[in-house]
């Protein structure tokens, strides 16, 4: 026997190995709780529960209720939960044996540095110390004339944009064309992250001015999403291999002869993190030397209406260079907290503001009635204007931060699109020690018995979902699929959404799940429910949304 063909039966020896082994252990650790039957006998239920995922998602749990077996990839099993007391278990109460997945913190650790989404523990529990007063309500307040400014700049853009498409001559074409108001909330999403969060200003909704730094953000997400399939292999290369070999791997995948468009996508996402990370740097560095100015400077307004020194990058810093040395931030989690916001806030908002105008749409009277509330409101409370030259035709009209947060019909609109759509419908976990998961409505075992329990192993995979808790109808009633606001409005009845018989979701938002629980939950949603209902307020006592006459391309 040749020296290479010992060496190839070792590997072979140790592979096989292997495999025994986890098959052995699988079936030690086998989830007893039901589920579909496994439709393919690798891919499990993966393809139905991704290609069909909305609708699939929400079945599943009608199905089987709040803890369901899903086959995963080659034989994996894992939990799918939606049950309120398993949710409060998971993300609450045992939050430190449910934690975030290897894949997720090594690939958010290569991509944004060491910010809240990589990181664990102890240092995940200071950064969250230092960052939950930066997101506090007054903070909100000083900050929404900026995000007012941006919106305003967009209802011009739409507001041109429909007049520029449409026949002068014709009424009727004045009243009803096409725009595409994605990309739209896309950009003006992008320059209220980066003004209210890092307080640079992107001017994204500025075409043809970006630089390079907001073009990168801007493909940031897509980017991300397209290189998914390198995701499993990045813990087994950063857990065996030191920082500098994980560099060389990473030069040889983005060699540029290497020349599918799988590699292409990896060296584009290199190439926007690269950027990101060198202007994100460069921003930090103003920022701590404007520190140093004296306040009257600190505090000038930019022709853009940004009020220097109030955005959360700002603030975060002062608290920062205040905190005792045991408390305080190095500089590269400064910066991963820059990258993580500009992600977590961007796409997640967007989507939101995009969902809610198509909801009205769909709904011409709520639109109505709505655009009655707004139109009411800034009639009575409206405040100076941001831009002087617009007093003349109210373009610039706007509300405090109190009137805005409590319009009920919107506050109702914008919970109830929230609710129904979640941006992000599920997330994963993983345990880090074996554990049992008390249910509050029982389920049916693998056999066939009602539990009320459901023990899994260390190193179980568990899947939160957000959409089939937001959409269970022991807690939200039998018309929790529907999108109603008005079933927001009946508090003042003493009928409050989402808490039957006691029994509610332990979401931060309204007890939706939208946002999540406990101290993985989102950092940024008061920002993101103000921006949302700053772009609605602007928007629609300008312009009438509708559906468009004929599906796109996809046939949406
Ligand atoms: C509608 C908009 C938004 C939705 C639905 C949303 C939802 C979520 C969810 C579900 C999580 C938990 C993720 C996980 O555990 O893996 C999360 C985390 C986070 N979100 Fe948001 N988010 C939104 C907007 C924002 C905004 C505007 C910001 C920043 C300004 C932001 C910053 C963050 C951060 C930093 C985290 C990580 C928190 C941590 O791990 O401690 N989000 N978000």
């Amino acid at each position: 026997m040749t020296f290479v063909q010992l060496i190839g039966y070792g590997v072979l020896t140790l592979v096989v190995w292997k495999f025994v082994q986890r098959r052995v252990s699988r079936k030690a650790n086998a989830l007893d709780v039901a589920g579909p039957e496994k439709e393919h006998w690798w891919k499990g239920n993966m393809v139905s529960m991704c290609v069909d995922g909305f609708q699939r998602c929400l079945d599943v749990a009608a199905d089987y209720g709040g803890a369901v077996k899903i086959h995963a990839l080659f034989g994996e099993e894992w939990l799918y939960v939606s049950d309120p007391r398993a949710l409060h278990h998971i993300l609450v109460k045992e939050q430190h044996t449910f934690e975030e997945n290897d894949g997720f913190l090594f690939c958010n650790k290569l991509i944004f540095g060491d910010g809240l989404i990589s990181t664990l523990g102890e240092q995940h529990r200071k950064q969250r110390k230092m960052l939950n007063p930066v997101f506090s309500t007054s903070n909100m307040r000083e900050l929404l004339p900026v995000i007012q400014t941006i919106s305003h700049q967009l209802k011009s853009i739409l507001v041109s944009n429909l007049s520029a498409c449409s026949e002068p001559d014709h009424a009727r074409y004045r009243e009803f064309v096409e725009v595409d108001v994605l990309p739209w909330l896309s950009r003006s999403s992008l320059d209220c992250i980066c003004e209210g969060v890092l307080g640079y200003h992107s001017a994204a909704l500025d075409t043809g001015n970006e630089d390079v730094y907001t073009d990168a953000l801007r493909m940031l997400s897509s980017s991300i999403t397209k290189t998914m399939i390198f995701r499993p292999c990045v813990p087994i290369v950063m857990r065996n291999c030191s920082l500098y070999w994980g560099r060389k791997i990473v030069d040889w995948l983005t060699i540029s002869w290497l020349p599918t468009q799988t590699m292409k996508n990896f060296r584009e996402l290199r190439h926007i993190v690269e950027i990101m990370d060198s202007g994100s740097k460069a921003i930090l560095q103003e920022k701590k030397a404007a520190l140093q100015l004296p306040p009257p400077l600190l505090q000038t307004h930019d022709t853009s209406g940004e009020t220097r020194g109030k955005d959360m990058m700002s603030i975060m810093l002062k608290a920062n260079a205040s905190s005792s040395e045991a408390d305080r931030l190095n500089d590269a989690e400064l910066l991963g907290q820059m990258n993580v916001m500009i992600f977590a806030g961007l796409e997640t908002t967007s989507v939101a503001v995009a969902r809610a105008l198509y909801m009205l749409a769909k709904h011409p009277h709520i639109q109505k009635q709505l655009r009655t509330e707004i139109c009411g409101a800034l009639a009575a409370y409206q405040i100076p204007d941001i831009d002087p030259s617009h007093a003349k035709d109210d373009s610039g009209a706007r509300l405090s931060y109190d009137i805005l947060m409590n319009l009920p019909l919107l506050n109702a609109v914008v919970r109830e699109t929230l609710r129904l759509y979640p941006s992000l419908p599920i997330l994963t976990r993983r345990t880090t020690e074996a554990a049992s998961v008390p249910l509050q409505y029982p389920v049916l075992s693998a056999s066939g018995e009602e539990i009320d329990v459901v023990h899994v192993a260390k190193n179980q995979r568990l899947v939160i979902s957000i959409l089939a808790a937001n959409h269970n109808q022991a807690v939200w009633g039998e018309d929790a699929s529907e999108w109603k606001p008005d079933r927001w409005l009946k508090s003042s009845q003493g009928v409050i959404p989402g808490d039957k018989d006691a029994v509610k979701y332990p979401g931060v938002y309204s007890s939706m799940m939208t946002f999540l629980a406990g101290n993985r939950s989102c950092i940024g949603f008061k920002f993101a429910e103000m921006e949302i209902k700053d772009v609605l307020a602007t928007l629609l006592p300008a312009i009438h949304f509708a559906l468009p006459s004929e599906p796109d391309d996809n046939g949406m």
